[in-house]
């Protein structure tokens, strides 16, 4: 049996005759923070959903610890619930207020715990969605483009809030994104979706703290951006 958080072999989705995944391969540790990038279309939501378990036609073999949160690019909150409510929703366990509090006090929204949620700006949204996420204590969490429909000063904010959240909580992350910086600064190993597979598996190993001008930043920004088919002349700016 494996001790993987995640252990995926073979994975295959067709939608008509088109293999969007085909013979796809990851295996992420527990504690590990593996960022996924790839072009648009490449499949990167389509893995998220069947790792999540929302996709019954997925193919091969798909192991993940059954204990797994995921937070989309919206937060998809409930607008008729509070915002406690929507972090204790569908929560089991004991005490489940108290722990959806304590989860909001760690996102730095302890005084919106009885607000409406289309009074929330968008990174507040989104934090409520992660403390839904946390308070379940998650083996496994599964974020797509989380950060994608920020501004980007709050998403910098909320770099620092996922890293530290990830430092505390530990669990096994699967960060889907398009931005190499992000995916750099965030994770311990990023990996390439690319014609169906992982094309690119690459460990992190930067100084800390990471910073978008040193190097070896640079130079693994360069190699992403080629491996992601990004013309020469954007690969040149961005060095
Ligand atoms: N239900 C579906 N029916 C048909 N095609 C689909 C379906 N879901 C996804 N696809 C196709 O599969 C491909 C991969 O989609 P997916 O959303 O996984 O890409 P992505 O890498 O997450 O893209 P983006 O970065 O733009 O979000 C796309 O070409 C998409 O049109």
């Amino acid at each position: 049996m494996s001790t993987a958080a995640i252990d995926v072999r073979g994975v295959r989705r067709r939608f008509g005759a088109r293999a969007v995944l085909d013979g796809l391969d990851l295996t992420v540790a527990p504690d590990e923070f593996v960022a996924m990038l790839g072009h648009s279309g490449s499949g990167k939501s389509t893995l998220l959903r069947a790792l999540a378990g929302l996709d019954p036609d997925v193919e091969g073999s798909l192991r993940i610890r059954p204990r797994r949160s995921v937070v989309f690019q919206q937060p998809r909150l409930l607008p008729w619930k509070r915002v406690l409510a929507n972090v204790t929703f569908g929560l089991g366990g004991p005490r489940p207020r108290e722990r959806a509090l304590a989860a909001l006090a760690e996102v730095g929204l302890t005084g919106h715990a009885r607000a409406w949620p289309v009074t929330l700006s968008g990174g507040e949204a989104q934090r409520v969605a992660l403390a839904r996420a946390l308070v379940r204590e998650p083996d496994v969490l599964l974020l797509d483009e989380p950060f994608g429909a920020l501004d980007a000063l709050t998403r910098l904010r909320m770099h620092v809030l996922l890293r530290d959240l990830c430092a505390r909580h530990r669990p096994a992350v699967l960060f889907v994104t398009h931005d190499v910086d992000e995916a750099l600064l965030l994770a311990d190993r990023v990996v390439v979706l690319r014609d169906g597979r992982i094309s690119l598996d690459r460990t992190v190993e930067l100084p800390a703290p990471r910073r978008r001008t040193d190097t070896a930043f640079a130079a693994l920004r360069t190699a992403l951006l080629r491996e992601l088919g990004v013309p020469e002349e954007i690969v040149e700016v961005t060095a």
